[in-house]
């Protein structure tokens, strides 16, 4: 996808506009081919996350391994990392030819920590890549696409740290499927506290996106959230290290994964607005009298019942990697100078 045309005015403390123009491309721009030629003396490590995805993971792993290792050899390491899956997902996905590593199995001396985050900040612990490419385990119209269209700007450019996919995103809502309409804490939580907060970060179409590549000089250097939070916190901080001008976004089409239930949805609004209270905090914007709180009470339908739910939606965070003393930074002997 090109930049919305015409692009907005966006002018006003950071030029968004600019950077829509200079910094988006489509996944048609990065054939799989040319991507490869660029590849060079790179490693390309991909991790699909997974917490019960018994049902997706297999396809994903297996159509990476095929076309991207097999046909093409693109992609040196693949790793599923198990999210404390108590269904198949372990199976399926070594049986599809991944790698797969439960996390609390990653660093143990540091303690169990639960969470999205949590999984992505192990698996940046156990890959070997100096590209490192992130894709949920749950889509249910996965293509290599979206693979080489993350690493078309990380290899295209030495100043992108950091790639960002968007898309069309349908929603799935009591067997009707409409085009549009999905990203519902997209839209009413993340983009939101990001213009009031972050506008330099306004142009990102999908912030919370669970598809991105990064260089792992970059991803050692900031803390993972350990929750939902991941994906606010990894776009606000690495806006602190690379800047804007080191993160680019690719439009992979359309991304079709399950919809969770909308109280499900609460809770993780709840874990990003917390990332992005806990970001201003840091920045010495805000200065809290009382930290905020970390329950949630909900109302949950259950057929004609209405019932109360409290959860802890609060959330951990773990360093930089780089700062910790059992991570084995891989060899330097094969990156690209
Ligand atoms: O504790 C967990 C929870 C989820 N996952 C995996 O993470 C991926 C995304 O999780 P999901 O529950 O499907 O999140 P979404 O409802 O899709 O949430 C969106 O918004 C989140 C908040 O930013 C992002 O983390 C997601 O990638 C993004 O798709 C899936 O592969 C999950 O299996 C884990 O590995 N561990
Ligand atoms: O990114 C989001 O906003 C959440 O994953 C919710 O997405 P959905 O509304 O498409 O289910």
């Amino acid at each position: 996808m090109r930049p919305p045309s015409p692009t907005p005015d966006t002018t006003g403390p950071v030029d968004v506009g600019t950077w829509l123009r200079t910094r988006t491309s489509g996944s048609a721009d990065w054939p799989a081919e040319a991507v490869l030629d660029a590849k060079g003396e790179h490693r390309v490590s991909v991790v699909l996350p997974a917490r019960n995805e018994e049902a997706t993971v297999g396809e994903i792993a297996g159509l990476i391994r095929r076309d991207l290792q097999e046909r093409l050899p693109l992609v040196d390491e693949l790793l599923v990392i198990d999210s404390r899956s108590t269904d198949a997902t372990a199976r399926v996905a070594a049986a599809a030819g991944a790698r797969v590593v439960h996390q609390d199995t990653v660093l143990p001396e540091l303690g169990p920590m639960a969470g999205k985050g949590e999984a992505l900040w192990k698996a940046l612990a156990v890959t070997t890549g100096d590209l490192v490419v992130f894709v949920d385990a749950d889509l249910r119209n996965f293509g290599t696409h979206f693979i080489t269209g993350l690493l078309g700007p990380l290899l295209a450019d030495p100043a992108v740290a950091y790639v960002k996919g968007c898309y069309e995103r349908p929603l799935a809502e009591e067997g009707q499927v409409r085009p549009h309409g999905g990203g519902r804490v997209t839209e009413l939580v993340a983009r939101p506290l990001i213009n009031l907060h972050w506008p330099a970060l306004a142009g990102f179409i999908q912030p919370l996106a669970g598809e991105y590549a990064g260089r792992r000089d970059a991803l050692e250097r900031v803390p993972f959230v350990t929750g939902y939070g991941v994906e606010l916190g990894l776009l606000i901080d690495l806006l602190h290290l690379v800047g804007l001008d080191g993160m680019a976004q690719v439009d992979l089409g359309v991304r079709v994964h399950s919809n969770q239930p909308v109280d499900a949805l609460g809770r993780m609004a709840c874990q990003i607005m917390l990332t992005a209270w806990s970001r201003l905090e840091r920045e010495g914007r805000a200065v809290a009298a009382e930290p905020p709180g970390e329950r949630l009470l909900q109302f949950v339908h259950l057929g004609d019942r209405r019932e109360i739910r409290i959860s802890d939606v609060g959330v951990r965070e773990r360093p930089p990697l780089v700062t910790v003393p059992g991570y084995r930074r891989p060899s330097a002997g094969w990156r690209a100078r």
